[in-house]
């Protein structure tokens, strides 16, 4: 394994079981893209959507986006496709940095699908005018013309002439397009061809013998007989493409094939959205995202807010389409079935962060991270170790305006590494935990412009409610007297209004490496995933036995305190 550029660690998301991918399409590098409505009111500090990803894309793959609702799914399929602004990171496509999200040829490359048709097709739009409009905004068609096989004997000029370029290669929407060719001397190329080197020119013209044949680039509403060419082999020879098709009707005839590509007919080219049911308005998704024929897809929900029986055929018309045509898929989602069902890798996010990285197949056979092990666990019949027996997390995602210093998980995670300083029973650290989110979600309100506006005005500090948090929290609890003199500290500290001190007296006292370090992705599951948990930092995991451990109330204590060591 390779280590990291980044981090210098070891095989991270530069490539688990890299061997049976295809090329990589897309890298993206430590990208984080915050969101900053600080007002001349509000104060508040950016929400970090996403906060530090990195992860490579390979030609021809599904990769499963999942995590919790507003873990940064979105953000981050938007970022890559050019929606919304990076703050810091790098995305590049074949070596090429597109992070601006500038790159023509890039935006041109790529297409998104959205979770709800309703919100993003254009109610006052025909169909068919909403599968035209990307290619009305492009300028779509630029046609490229190469031509081929241009004997020696056959085009005078100076020296051997073997290829022509083609300088000029629009087509006028009067229906013409002229393509001169200038000869080049010396050039070994026998085949110069202009355009996307991928999928061919648009039409080549084909000189060999004397003759000339033309063909035109499959996947294009063009016949050889819609072009008429003539070739001037005078000394500065010229080859005329005429394309007998307007661009409007080129472009009529492009939506309808992509409408048909996508399981609908002519007769509902003329029909408006509201005219359809919600998996035909996601075809018209689908044929729009297509239009431009992109290698990659964006799918941020495409089935969530569909039927279940219509869920399949969409997923099944979203695999053929990407059979047929060689797509790449970011599939983003909450619902593992289907992730499971579509995705050849799975990334899982956090707060931000992708915490685990893997084939989908090991992923749910064996995960690495406390988070995805809770995830999992909460469907049944997924196979997965934890089938059946939910782990339920604690409290709820912390403010990505706000999140832990250390591990993103930590205020949640089922299997934390616990402080060696205390030797505690699991409920005692857990109501620990809780009450220094207690303390965090206080001192993140302070910030708020309505709780300032109360300090200005002298209202008082809710004494009371401090009391009773620990109270609740503390009191079924056996604390030995050191710690209880910390917690009485910090109940002190949040009564006198200083609620992210008596937050960092907590971690500091009971805190662990959790709290302070920001894991990095290590290499787990024989190189096949990656996963940002310090217990994973040695390939040893314990993950799911400390769970286990814990859930079933016979872990807490020594045991569980080191970390990283247990298990096997
Ligand atoms: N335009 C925006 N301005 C400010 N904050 C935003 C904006 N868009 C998203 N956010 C915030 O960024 C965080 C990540 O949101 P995002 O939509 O990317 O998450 P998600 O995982 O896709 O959620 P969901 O599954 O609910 O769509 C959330 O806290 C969200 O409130």
């Amino acid at each position: 394994m390779s280590p990291d550029p980044a981090t210098g660690q070891t095989a991270t998301h530069d490539d688990p079981a890299a061997a049976d991918r295809g090329d990589r399409l897309v890298s993206v590098r430590e990208l984080r893209t915050y969101y900053d409505e600080r007002t001349l009111l509000s104060r508040s500090p950016p929400v970090k959507a996403v906060d530090g990803v990195s992860l490579d894309l390979f030609e021809g793959e599904t990769l499963g986006l999942v995590g919790e609702s507003g873990c940064g799914k979105t953000t981050f399929g938007r970022t890559l496709v050019g929606l919304e602004d990076a703050t810091s990171g790098t995305v590049e496509v074949e070596g090429r940095d597109v992070t601006d999200g500038d790159d023509a040829d890039w935006r041109r490359r790529v297409g998104m699908v959205f979770q709800d048709p309703d919100e993003s097709l254009n109610d006052r739009q025909t169909v068919g005018q909403i599968v035209r409009e990307p290619l009305e905004a492009q300028g779509w068609p630029r046609l490229s013309v190469a031509v081929e096989g241009v004997p020696e004997a056959t085009v005078s000029g100076s020296g051997p002439v073997v290829g022509g370029r083609v300088e000029s290669e629009r087509v006028e929407s009067g229906g013409s397009a002229t393509a001169d060719v200038t000869s080049r001397a010396g050039e070994s190329d026998a085949a110069s061809v202009t355009g996307d080197p991928e999928n061919g020119p648009d039409v080549a013209v084909d000189l060999a013998g004397g003759t000339h044949e033309v063909s035109v680039r499959e996947r294009l509403p063009l016949t050889a007989e819609d072009v008429t060419v003539s070739v001037d082999r005078g000394e500065r020879p010229t080859v005329s493409v005429r394309v007998g098709k307007s661009v409007a009707e080129l472009r009529r005839d492009r939506a309808e094939e992509l409408l048909a590509r996508v399981g609908l007919g002519e007769e509902h080219v003329r029909r408006y959205p509201h005219q359809f049911s919600g998996g035909q308005r996601q075809r018209v998704g689908i044929a729009r995202a297509l239009a431009l024929e992109p290698d990659f897809l964006v799918l941020d929900e495409p089935v969530s807010a569909l039927d279940v029986s219509v869920q399949a055929r969409i997923i099944n018309l979203l695999e053929e389409i990407q059979d047929d045509l060689g797509l790449t898929y970011l599939f983003i989602a909450h619902d593992l079935s289907v992730v499971r069902h579509i995705a050849d890798r799975v990334a899982v996010m956090y707060l931000g962060n992708v915490v685990e990285l893997g084939s989908t197949e090991s992923v749910f056979a064996d995960p690495s991270h406390p988070y995805t092990l809770s995830l999992l666990s909460a469907i049944p019949g997924s196979g997965s170790p934890w089938d059946g027996e939910r782990v339920t997390l604690r409290g709820t995602p912390p403010s990505p305006r706000d999140p832990p210093s250390g591990c993103p998980f930590a205020t949640r995670c089922p299997a934390k590494i616990r402080s060696d300083e205390f030797d505690l029973p699991e409920d005692t650290w857990r109501a620990l935990d809780e009450l220094r989110v207690v303390f965090r979600t206080r001192a993140r309100s302070e910030d708020s412009v309505a709780e300032r506006a109360r300090a200005l005005v002298g209202l008082p500090v809710d004494a009371e409610a401090i009391d009773d948090a620990a109270d609740e929290l503390l009191s079924e609890v056996d604390l030995p007297p050191a710690a209880r003199s910390v917690v009485d500290e910090a109940v002190d500290l949040a009564t006198a209004g200083e609620d992210r001190a008596a937050a960092d007296r907590l971690r500091e006292a009971f805190g662990s490496r959790c709290d302070a370090e920001a894991p990095d992705a290590y290499a787990t599951g024989d190189g096949e995933r990656e996963s940002r948990c310090l217990r994973s930092e040695d390939g040893s995991r314990g993950v799911a036995e400390t769970v286990a451990d814990r859930e079933r109330g016979s872990g807490g204590g020594a045991d569980d305190r080191s970390g990283g060591g247990e298990g096997d």
